[in-house]
């Protein structure tokens, strides 16, 4: 078995646990210590007896899964037909209410600008240590910031995955290396969020609200755009570790590509379900849950994971599309007047709300089930 050198790279990556410290570093130079075998106990997920051992039965098996994950038309929502416009309005809260995920095909985001986010953001992780480490932040709100597994001062078990967080929108901010870094994802970013701003209406709609009600509501125009990169080098032991453990995002919706290696599961109807990402082009989006909350609970936040190969370098590229830091989040105020319903969910700040789920651990929908109203749910 191979040594893992107890080295700190830096000194705010040293977590302790009471009894014995843990010197934490990236998984990136973890995982290319040369034949390295097993995982360290620390990344072991499934010794802590609260995660379960992924049993065969909960997955999808086969032609168990008779439908899979809805593909949404872009292109239609953007058409002059108002019939083509409300029938994919219409199919929209179909995928949102069924499935929470969809796969949006023909957004006019070009490959290209797909494939260079990729490879810049791969040339982020294959920097020097120390070079990454200057980016490295604590705060939910660093404009900037690089890290490991989610939260290393929380996290029990530490996930197989670095990361990258940047917040792009109201004020764009990246790391200077490597070079293309920033143009790149100015680029990216700015393309993405017009599409995400586009989608957002629909879905408005498809509540029943008037397009821009969403973003007047929740004052989408100094909207909170999160770019982060998740990079899982090959596991030796995959079945052990995992990449990112069940979640619901936070946001309105979530746009994530991937380097066409698959490890990304979504939970649908209390299974899981593997999800292809080599659609060409396609962008995987789905449901967060500040969603869930201006929808008072139609439209659901879905669990995901990220499993682990032992093979090959997975990086996935993600936006969390949110409302302004500054917007107080409650189910819309028009739907609960129309539907004479009562909340579902208690009021709060989209900044505290982020502060909440980014300073603790990364547990299911435990961030949202604070929030439900105890008086209905
Ligand atoms: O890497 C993936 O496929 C999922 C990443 C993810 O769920 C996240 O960044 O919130
Ligand atoms: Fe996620």
């Amino acid at each position: 078995m191979a040594e893992i050198p107890q080295l700190v790279t830096h000194q705010s990556l040293l977590v302790s646990d009471q009894s014995k410290p843990i010197i934490k570093k990236s998984v990136k130079v973890l995982a290319e210590i040369p034949n390295l075998n097993t995982i360290p106990s620390n990344y072991d997920y499934y010794s802590n007896t609260t995660n379960k051992i992924p049993l065969e039965e909960h997955y999808y098996q086969g032609s168990e899964q008779e439908d899979s994950v809805p593909i949404i038309d872009f292109s239609l929502l953007t058409s002059n037909d108002p019939d083509q416009r409300s029938k994919v309005i219409q199919e929209l809260s179909r995928a949102c209410q069924d499935w929470g995920f969809f796969m949006l095909i023909n957004h006019g985001i070009q490959e290209k600008a797909m494939k260079a986010a990729i490879g810049a953001c791969n040339g982020f992780f294959n920097m020097e240590e120390e070079d990454k480490l200057e980016y490295e932040g604590s705060h939910p709100l660093h404009g900037i910031r690089y890290g490991t597994s989610f939260n290393v001062a929380k996290d029990n078990v530490f996930f197989w995955r670095d990361f990258l967080k940047l917040m792009v929108h109201p004020h764009f901010h990246c790391p200077t290396k490597p070079l293309e870094l920033s143009e790149v994802l100015l680029d990216y970013s700015r393309r993405n969020r017009e599409v995400a701003m586009e989608l957002l209406e629909g879905v408005s709609e498809s509540l029943g609200l008037e397009k821009n009600e969403m973003q007047k509501e929740l004052e989408l125009e100094s909207g909170y755009q999160l770019f982060v990169a998740n990079y899982y080098p090959p596991c030796p032991e995959p079945e052990r570790a995992i990449g990112m453990p069940p979640h619901s995002d936070h946001g309105l919706l979530t746009f994530l590509i991937d380097n066409g290696i698959g490890g990304l599961e979504i939970q649908h109807n209390g299974k899981w379900l593997p999800i292809n990402t080599t659609i060409p082009n396609a962008i995987l989006v789905n449901v967060g849950d500040q969603l869930e909350v201006f929808s008072n609970g139609k439209y659901k936040s879905v669990l995901h994971r990220a499993v682990l190969n032992n093979k090959v370098t997975r990086l996935s590229l993600g936006f969390a599309n949110g409302p302004s830091l500054e917007a107080t989040l409650s189910p819309a105020t028009k739907l609960i007047q129309t539907t004479n319903c009562v909340p579902a969910y208690i009021a709060i700040k989209y900044k505290d709300y982020l502060e909440l789920q980014q300073t603790n651990q990364l547990k299911e929908k435990s961030c949202l089930e604070s929030l439900k109203n105890q008086l209905i749910n």
